[in-house]
């Protein structure tokens, strides 16, 4: 545990993520820069196809080298993750940093019983004997909000709930109490109910721990009710950063406001959402100049965009990439530019 809250777990530094497509190299994750903290969940959000995935894939060292174009570092805990091997990677991953993906079936081995597939990962990276580690799988079963632990532990995956099954998969992910948990839309294939009692148990670790968490959605309902800081992506860039507190009251980049707009209203009576209009655009299309969002707000002037947009420090901490925020405006509001 660290005596410093403040201190950089991860420091992504200028990292981007290419892809091998009919023999041409195309950027996924675009010189991306961020730091995650002890103590903290920072959520990752953008739409389907942004780079959030391929941005965690990369900090695991999870892409395959001849597919796959890495550049810049990623520094965990003083350690250059890039420079790692396989074998280097297969020390940090399980131990030091925990993952928790999507779909906890095929997070989970069909054929073991919960207790083995908990085990596993302490066998791998731990000195504990059997009754040590039975001991901690009762323990981290009670952790996840499981109710009845020594039954759980004999069950099989098939046996359970969605709900219960993403409560394993985060058990297996903190079982050697990781100081980073990358967790990839951990609450997307759930019911509200659950979702919401998912997120009071990664928040509840994160307590308990002190680990840093990257949580990876497009609900911002969820990142609204569990982010300490938000790094906004759009076409593998972030394109803005800040906390919380900043990107929900006072959202800045055209995309942030965007997708704050399109995001449905507990207690609204109206029905019509904006919609962001065309798409996220494909890795071979993705524009080589200019705001890469500009496409998708064309009634905002060419002359609002910078050429090359970068990083702008608009108050302490919060980042917002390209000047065009600050002449943007939906073209329904006042003074609106369309
Ligand atoms: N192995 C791959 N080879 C080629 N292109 C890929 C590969 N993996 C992802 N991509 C492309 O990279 C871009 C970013 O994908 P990524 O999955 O990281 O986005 P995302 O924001 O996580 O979206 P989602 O929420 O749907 O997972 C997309 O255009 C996707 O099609």
């Amino acid at each position: 545990m660290s005596n410093n809250s403040n201190e950089g777990l991860l420091k992504i530094n200028g990292v981007s993520t290419a892809f091998k497509i009919s023999g041409e190299y195309y950027d996924a994750v675009s010189n991306v820069s961020l730091e995650v903290h002890r103590d903290e969940i920072l959520a990752i959000v953008g739409e389907s196809g942004c780079g959030k995935s391929t941005l965690a894939t990369t900090v695991m060292g999870l892409h395959d080298p001849k597919e796959t174009k890495i550049s810049g570092d990623i520094e965990f805990e003083g350690q250059n993750l890039t420079e790692l091997d396989e074998a280097g990677f297969d020390k940090v991953r399980g131990k030091k940093i925990g993952m928790i993906f999507q779909d906890p079936l095929s997070a989970l081995n069909p054929l073991k019983r919960v207790e083995d597939q908990i085990q596993e990962v302490m066998i791998y990276h731990t000195d504990m004997n059997q009754e040590q580690r039975h001991a901690r799988v009762i323990e981290l079963l009670n952790q996840v909000g499981i109710i009845n632990p020594e039954r759980t532990a004999h069950q099989f995956p098939h046996q359970l709930s969605g709900g219960m099954r993403q409560r394993i998969v985060i058990a297996i992910a903190i079982a050697c109490k990781p100081d980073l948990i990358i967790a990839d839309e951990p609450t997307t294939a759930l019911d509200v109910t659950i979702q919401a009692q998912i997120l009071d148990v990664l928040r509840d670790i994160q307590k308990e721990n002190h680990a840093g968490i990257i949580l990876i959605t497009h609900d911002l309902g969820v990142v609204a009710e569990t982010a300490d800081r938000v790094a906004v992506m759009y076409a593998g860039q972030i394109v803005e950063l800040g906390t919380a507190a900043q990107i929900f009251n006072e959202p800045k980049h055209p995309y942030t406001r965007s997708l704050l707009r399109s995001m449905p209203q507990r207690d609204s009576e109206n029905d019509d959402l904006y919609v962001i209009k065309g798409m996220v655009p494909s890795l071979q299309r993705m524009p080589k100049q200019g705001d890469r969002f500009a496409p998708r707000i064309p009634w905002v002037p060419a002359s609002a965009h910078e050429e090359e947009p970068t990083m702008h420090e608009v108050e302490p901490n919060h980042l917002v990439r390209c000047t065009c925020y600050k002449e943007f405006t939906f073209p329904d509001e006042e003074g609106g530019l369309a």
